[in-house]
C-alpha cells in the first residue's frame, strides 16, 4: 500500500473533542444542544447509522431525541413527527434519515422541516443558500458528507485550489452538493460531476487529482483508472450480509488495488462515514451557538 490512509475515525475523534469543548462552553451558559433523528422503517444500514449518530451525541455531551416509526407509517405520520420535531425546544436540529419508504414523498417531507433546524442542510432554503454561497454568513448548515470531505482533506494537507476533482455520483446528500461546495470561492477546485450516464467514466476519473466516489457500486473505481498520486475518497457503502456468519460487511465503491496507486485513500469503513457524523454534530452545536449569540 502506497497511499496515505485518510483516517476518518481518527479525524472525527479529533473534531469531536474540539466540539466537546464548545459544548462545555454552551453548558456554562445553561444551554444543552440536542440532535433529533427521524427514522422510518427497518433498513439495517439506516438503523446502524442512526445509532452511530446518537453515540456521537453522547460522546460530545449533547442530548439526543430519537423518533422511530415503523415501515408501515403513512405520509401523515411522518408529517406529524416532523411537526413535533420542529416544535420540540429540546431539539436544536434534526435529520430525517433517507431514504424514506416507497410512497412517501421525500422532497415534500424535507420542505416541511424548519430550515433553522435542518442539521443535514437538505431543506430547499439551505440548499439554495449553498448555491448562493451564503451559508457561512447565515450559519446555514452545509450538507454533512460534503463538509466532512472538505474538512478531512484540509486536515491531511490536501489542498483544493486549482485541483481537478472528479465526483462520481449526483445524489442529493453527496455528489450534487459537493460540486457546489468545491467550486466555492476560497475552495476553488475545478469539478467534473459524473454519473451513471457519463460516457467513458474511466477516462474522466483518470484526469482527476482528487476522486470522490459516491454511487454505491462495489469496487467500481479500478487501480488503472486512477492517476498515480491522486487522492481517492470512497463514499459508497454497500452492505453485504455473509450467509454463513450472518454478519454484515461494508464494501466501498473503490477497488482495493487503488491503494497501490493513489497518494491518499479514505477507506470504507473508517473514512468518510465517521466524518459525516462528526459534521452533523458540528451543525447542531453551531446552530445552538448562533441562537445563544455566541
Ligand atoms: N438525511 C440523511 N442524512 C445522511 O447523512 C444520510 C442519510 N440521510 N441516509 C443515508 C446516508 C448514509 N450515511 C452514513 C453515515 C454514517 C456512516 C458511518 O458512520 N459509517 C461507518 C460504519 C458504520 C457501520 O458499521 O454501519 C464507517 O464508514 O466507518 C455511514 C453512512 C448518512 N446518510
Amino acid at each position: 500500500m502506497v497511499a496515505t490512509k485518510l483516517d476518518g475515525n481518527a479525524t472525527a475523534a479529533a473534531l469531536k473533542s474540539e466540539i466537546a469543548e464548545r459544548v462545555s462552553a454552551l453548558k456554562a451558559e445553561g444551554i444543552v444542544p440536542g440532535l433529533g433523528t427521524l427514522l422510518v422503517g427497518e433498513d439495517p444500514g439506516s438503523i446502524s447509522y442512526v445509532a452511530g449518530k446518537h453515540r456521537d451525541c453522547a460522546e460530545v455531551g449533547i442530548e439526543s431525541v430519537r423518533v422511530d416509526l415503523p415501515a408501515s407509517a403513512t405520509e401523515q405520520d411522518v408529517r406529524d413527527a416532523i411537526a413535533e420535531l420542529n416544535a420540540n425546544d429540546a431539539v436544536t436540529g434534526y435529520i430525517v434519515q433517507l431514504p424514506l419508504p416507497a410512497g412517501i414523498d421525500e422532497n415534500a417531507m424535507l420542505e416541511l422541516m424548519d430550515p433553522a433546524k435542518d442539521s443535514d442542510g437538505l431543506h430547499p432554503t439551505n440548499l439554495g443558500r449553498l448555491v448562493l454561497g451564503v451559508s457561512g454568513e447565515l450559519h446555514s448548515p452545509l450538507p454533512c458528507t460534503p463538509a466532512g470531505i472538505v474538512e478531512m482533506l484540509g486536515r491531511y494537507g490536501v489542498t483544493l485550489p486549482g485541483k481537478h476533482v472528479v465526483v462520481v455520483g449526483r445524489g442529493l446528500t453527496v455528489g450534487r452538493p459537493l460540486g457546489l461546495l468545491l467550486t466555492r470561492k476560497g475552495i476553488d477546485a475545478t469539478v467534473t460531476l459524473t454519473h451513471s450516464r457519463t460516457p467513458n467514466l474511466e477516462k474522466e476519473v483518470r484526469r482527476a487529482d482528487v476522486v470522490i466516489a459516491a454511487v454505491g457500486v462495489p469496487g467500481l473505481i479500478k487501480a488503472h483508472w486512477v492517476k498515480p498520486g491522486a487522492a481517492v475518497l470512497d463514499v459508497g457503502i454497500t452492505r453485504v450480509v455473509d450467509d454463513t456468519t450472518g454478519k454484515a460487511r461494508l464494501i466501498g465503491d473503490v477497488d482495493s488495488g487503488v491503494a497501490e496507486v493513489a497518494g491518499f485513500l479514505s477507506p470504507v469503513p473508517g473514512g468518510v462515514g465517521p466524518m459525516t457524523r462528526a459534521m452533523l454534530v458540528e451543525n447542531v452545536v453551531a446552530e445552538a451557538e448562533r441562537r445563544a449569540g455566541l
